[in-house]
């Protein structure tokens, strides 16, 4: 699972030696030096985890090398916990690591290409030059100086890996912490349903026929999954997870519960104020150009429904989300992106 293989778990001299191994590899495989490469042909060599070196040794047999696509893929698959792509109030801490990554790896890759180039040089200059002992003592000059910045390019890269094990396992540990916590859910970083319950069951008490709830579901999304995949589908979650939350009024809570529904309460608002709010909602989402960031494939009208409910009288918490689901359900009957409650 690529959330168990800790990525550059290595001292700085093991991951030295790793990085020397990768780096030849990739120059014979003609492998761009661009960090995700890096990343994957130094997991490679290290060989810990069976299922990468398995999937590059099928990309290497079809197509002779390691496509860009592909290497993206395994990059994300093995080496990328799924949270670290998502979470995006880590993000701005990931952008940094992986941009520093990205300037120490064309650093390093200039220098290994000169290095190539001096190679090369002196291979053809030795044809020419193979009996002049002056000339030939130039090169091997030559050659020594460019094998010891290269060396010292590869040192200072293996350092910057070193350095971002660490930083990946301070990230990696702030989200363990953040899975410890029952009541979150990892995928939104909004509150689950037992969070959601806690909080229905805290505020039900003291309200005076003014606590409304909207349960808000996305339309189609098992139709959405089938065309444009799985992850399109889970982006889709976390956007409009995200839009609600940027939407949200005070005296409220969201929490998602399942799939693409998400409950919020909102406190002291009575019903038709609440179903404004709902119809406010449902037309925002209506109106949102959704593009998939990594394929920048631009998705078609996404839309949600919702049911929505004031507590009344004496009813009880679970009667109250019991009837928000049942006009949510009349919603997505009577044709979806739309909004149902009582009169
Ligand atoms: N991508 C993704 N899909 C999910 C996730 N959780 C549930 N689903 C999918 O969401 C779909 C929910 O199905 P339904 O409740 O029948 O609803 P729907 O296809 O959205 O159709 P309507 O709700 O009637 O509009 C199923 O296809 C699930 O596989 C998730 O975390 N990620």
């Amino acid at each position: 699972m690529a959330a168990e293989v800790p990525m550059f778990q290595y001292n700085t001299e093991q991951a030295n030696k790793l990085m020397k191994s990768a780096i030849p590899l990739m120059a014979k495989l003609d492998i761009p030096p661009t960090p995700y490469n890096y990343g994957i042909w130094y997991e490679y060599v290290s060989n810990r985890t069976p299922k990468l070196n398995q999937v590059v040794d099928q990309a290497l047999r079809r197509f002779g090398s390691l496509p860009a696509f592909v290497s993206k893929e395994v990059f994300n698959e093995f080496l990328l916990p799924e949270e670290f792509q998502h979470a995006h109030q880590r993000d701005e801490s990931f952008k940094h690591l992986t941009q520093h990554l990205e300037t120490e790896t064309s650093s390093v890759s200039s220098e290994i290409a000169q290095f190539n180039n001096t190679i090369l040089l002196t291979k053809k200059a030795l044809k020419h030059y193979s009996n002049d002992t002056d000339q030939l003592a130039r090169l091997a000059m030559l050659l020594e100086q460019g094998a010891f910045k290269a060396n010292q390019a590869i040192d200072g890269y293996s350092r910057t890996l070193a350095n971002t094990q660490e930083e990946l396992a301070a990230l990696r540990s702030e989200l363990l912490d953040a899975k410890k916590n029952t009541e979150l859910d990892v995928m939104t970083l909004l509150a689950n349903e037992k969070g959601f319950e806690r909080s229905l069951f805290s505020l039900a008490p003291a309200a005076e026929d003014d606590l409304s709830l909207l349960l808000v579901d996305i339309d189609h999304l098992g139709a959405i999954n089938q065309d444009y995949g799985i992850k399109v589908g889970t982006s889709l979650i976390r956007y409009i997870a995200k839009l609600l939350l940027n939407n949200l009024p005070e005296n409220s809570f969201i929490a998602r519960l399942n799939g693409g529904q998400f409950a919020i309460l909102l406190s002291e608002t009575e019903l038709s104020i609440a179903a404004q709010f709902a119809e406010t909602l449902r037309h925002q989402v209506s109106i949102q150009k959704i593009r998939y960031k990594n394929t920048k494939v631009l998705l078609r009208q996404v839309t949600v429904s919702i049911g929505v409910a004031t507590l009344v009288g004496d009813e009880s918490p679970k009667e109250l989300v019991e009837r928000a689901r049942h006009y949510l359900l009349y919603a997505k009957r009577t044709g979806k992106n739309n909004i149902a409650h009582h009169e």
